[in-house]
């Protein structure tokens, strides 16, 4: 980690796996990092909308967009934690998870995948492209 506190991006999936990043984000802040989250497609659930609550009570940023560029991601972050899916995940990715992957796959800080790399298993996102670390829920 270059940074003091080091920079984390979450970036959170629609389903529990992103629940979980919002966990982790969380404690990241707890822990003394400074984590930022990604969260584009929020369920309009108690549950998801609690967690972004004490999130944003926590004072951690939710960025509106994306960076755009694997580069931008590696200069401003130390370490990106990958919430976006977990067992659930199937098919074909869809937008605007396929362009998110597509910019992780280009990023050169570790990702930590939450219970296991998103698009495991999928043609487009190929074998192995996220995973740096794995953690399990
Ligand atoms: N008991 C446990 O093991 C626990 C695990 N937890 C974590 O929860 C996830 C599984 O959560 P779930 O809500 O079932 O699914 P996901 O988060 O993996 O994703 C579902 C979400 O994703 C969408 N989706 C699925 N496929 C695609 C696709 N091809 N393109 C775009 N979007 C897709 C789908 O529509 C849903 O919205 C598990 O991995 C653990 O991390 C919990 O913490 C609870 C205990």
């Amino acid at each position: 980690m270059s940074r003091s506190p080091a920079t984390v991006l979450v970036i959170c999936g629609p389903g529990n796996n992103g629940g979980d990043g919002l966990v982790c984000a969380r404690h990241l802040k707890l822990f003394g990092y400074q984590p930022t989250i990604y969260y584009p497609k929020r369920p309009n659930k108690p549950l998801f909308n609690a967690l972004v609550t004490q999130c944003q009570k926590m004072d951690i940023p939710f960025l509106g967009e994306m960076p755009p560029e694997p580069m931008l991601i590696d200069e401003l972050y130390d370490l990106v934690v990958d919430a976006i899916f977990g067992f659930s995940f199937k098919g074909d990715v869809r937008e605007p998870f396929r362009t998110i992957l597509s910019i992780l796959n280009g990023v050169t800080v570790p990702i930590a995948s939450i219970d296991i790399p998103s698009g495991s298993g999928s043609k487009e996102v190929g074998s192995g492209v996220l995973p740096c670390l794995e953690v399990g829920t």
